[in-house]
């Protein structure tokens, strides 16, 4: 057959799809991935893997009340490299149109200017610190971001310059141009919405979201002890189909976020939020399952968890961390020393999570005067940093003895 086989899902399932057939090496990832008209998704697959695609097994695993097809698209589908060329030369033509419109050259300096990443967030662009910094930019007054919100296919602009450490990682955001900076972020169907001035979004977790979506947490209680706009707690809610969650936050606008989003999926009638420092939490004795989603570290937060888990049954504490692993020789670029470092970083994370396992089973012990027993299931990998700073999750099962 001729064209690209693509597999059809749902706009709100596509995201697990995508990530299960990426995890199974079928996802074509030299191709962009399609939304058609229809409201619906093409997943670009591999020809070499079509025939070994079983759909039944597929739609079991992931979602059964879901729909999926393979389809064969004859128009050419654009590759992600064209896509990312085809932008940037936009955005630069249109930049060097403007300048020379104001008697200015455009120069090599000016294109190392131009922003290189950004984070899109429906219909609100929004940029890092690390461009338009040169002085020439500012003669062009609004009129510039007009222009780049135009070449970036934009309708809003704003500016991060950093992730304020106020410990509510409240972003310091500038809007550009707009006239709001509420935006709503769709990811595994599920809605987010939030200011960017006020909270942050990490775009950089979604393949932990998916995770936690793809866990069966029926019948169980589930505590967020940083709840943030609902980040964890919104997918524990709407796909692992937890029985209760109690969400812990103290950043009002992040609060308020979460109560809107929780209104938006409706799940609010199984969420409790509870305002302020979870250090302070009277809760106690409740939990199946605690989620500890702060980094660089939770470990202000291991005792609460502790008083959490039910006394009588245990549960699983969800612990996120950065690692640091010592830094490879990166001159000796060569696949052994790759394969080395890797494992050299797996080792440190290992030896984090054994510390860290001892240590709540000693906090379990000092809290309850009872023996427990703590168990490491899983460590999770979710982004890196510097080449060797890496966000993990340590799933740790807690049990009394
Ligand atoms: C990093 S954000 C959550 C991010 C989310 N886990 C994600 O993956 O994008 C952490 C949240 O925890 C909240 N937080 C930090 N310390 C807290 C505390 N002691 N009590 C309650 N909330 C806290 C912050 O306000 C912030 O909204």
């Amino acid at each position: 057959m001729d064209g690209v086989p693509c597999l059809r899902v749902s706009r709100c399932h596509a995201q697990q799809y995508r990530r299960c057939l990426q995890s199974q090496g079928a996802l074509d990832l030299s191709l962009c991935v399609v939304k058609d008209s229809e409201g619906t998704v093409l997943l670009p697959i591999l020809p070499s893997c079509l025939s070994e695609l079983d759909l039944q097994s597929l739609r079991t695993l992931l979602a059964s009340d879901s729909a999926c097809e393979i389809v064969w698209i004859q128009t050419p589908l654009q590759s992600k490299k064209e896509k990312r060329i085809s932008r940037g030369n936009k955005l630069e033509k249109i930049l060097q149109e403007l300048l020379e419109s104001h008697g200015e050259k455009w120069t090599e300096e000016l294109k190392g200017d131009l922003p290189h990443s950004f984070q899109r967030h429906g219909d609100l662009v929004l940029l890092g610190d690390n461009c338009f910094a040169l002085p020439v930019w500012k003669k062009m007054d609004n009129q510039l971001w007009t222009a780049v919100a135009r070449g970036l296919e934009a309708k809003r602009l704003a500016k991060m310059s950093r992730i304020s450490r106020d410990g509510f990682r409240s972003p310091e955001v500038t809007v550009l141009l707009g006239e709001h900076s509420w935006v709503k972020h769709v990811d595994n169907g599920i809605s987010y919405e939030f200011d960017v001035m006020k909270c942050m979004f990490s775009a950089g977790n979604i393949t932990e979201k998916l995770r936690v979506a793809a866990f069966d947490c029926s019948g169980e209680t589930v505590v967020d002890l940083y709840a943030g706009i609902g980040y964890f707690s919104l997918p524990y809610l709407v796909h692992a189909k937890a029985s209760h969650v109690h969400a812990c936050e103290w950043n009002p606008d992040a609060v308020e976020a979460l109560q809107k989003n929780l209104e938006a999926n409706r799940v609010s009638d199984r969420c409790t939020i509870h305002q302020g420092d979870n250090r302070q939490l009277q809760l106690c004795d409740v939990a199946d399952r605690v989620n500890l989603g702060l980094i660089p570290s939770s470990e202000d937060g291991w005792p609460v968890a502790c008083r959490l888990l039910k006394k009588t049954t245990g549960g699983i504490l969800h612990v996120h961390q950065n690692v640091t692993s010592p830094l490879h020789n990166t001159a000796a670029d060569d696949a052994t020393h790759r394969v080395s470092g890797k494992k050299a970083d797996r080792e440190v994370w290992q030896a984090w999570a054994d510390d860290t396992s001892n240590h709540i089973a000693s906090l379990l012990r000092n809290i309850t005067g009872a023996l427990w027993i703590t168990n490491i299931r899983h460590i999770e990998h979710v982004k890196s940093y510097a080449p060797h700073v890496h966000h993990v999750v340590l799933d740790l099962e807690c049990r009394p003895s």
